[in-house]
């Protein structure tokens, strides 16, 4: 099976246009793929997908958004140890910093990163979809 769960959070739109250009790749590669936003899923789904995209932008001082999809990732990377996942966003000033730690604490969880993280500046423009795209593809032919 080829199950996939896309999972992000957004708060001006940035990381959802990420999120629907990775299903738009998962999707070309033959998976099976659903889009959730944060508020939509429980670590309790997890067990229903094979792999997962998460995404959320830098927030905080370079930290993942703390209110939704912190907690949610940490219920989560508990239950899906050993799977592959991908890890994509939208940062503003930072240069993409927010997205090393991020990197670190899912390989210490044993998750397994099927492609580099993707970290993109404000909107993806059309070079930046393709790029989102590509990583849904990755995942999807992993
Ligand atoms: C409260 C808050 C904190 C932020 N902190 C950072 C940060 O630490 N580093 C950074 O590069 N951008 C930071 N940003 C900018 C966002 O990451 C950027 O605007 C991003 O495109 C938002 O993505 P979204 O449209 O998916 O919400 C912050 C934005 C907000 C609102």
């Amino acid at each position: 099976m080829n199950k996939i769960a896309v999972i992000f959070w957004t708060g001006t739109g940035n990381t959802e246009v990420m999120a629907n250009e990775v299903v738009a790749g998962a999707k070309e590669a033959g998976a099976d793929v659903t889009l959730f936003n944060t508020s939509a899923f429980s670590a309790d789904k997890a067990q229903e997908f094979d792999k997962f995209a998460l995404g959320c932008p830098a927030m905080g001082a370079e930290e993942l958004e703390d209110s939704e999809f912190q907690p949610l990732y940490d219920q989560l990377k508990a239950q899906i140890s050993g799977k592959k996942v991908v890890l994509f966003g939208s940062y503003g000033w930072g240069g993409g910093e927010w997205m090393n730690p991020w990197k670190e604490d899912a390989a210490n969880a044993g998750l397994v990163l099927a492609d580099e993280p993707l970290a993109i500046e404000g909107a993806p423009d059309d070079a930046g979809k393709e790029k989102c795209r590509e990583l849904g593809k990755v995942l999807a032919l992993s």
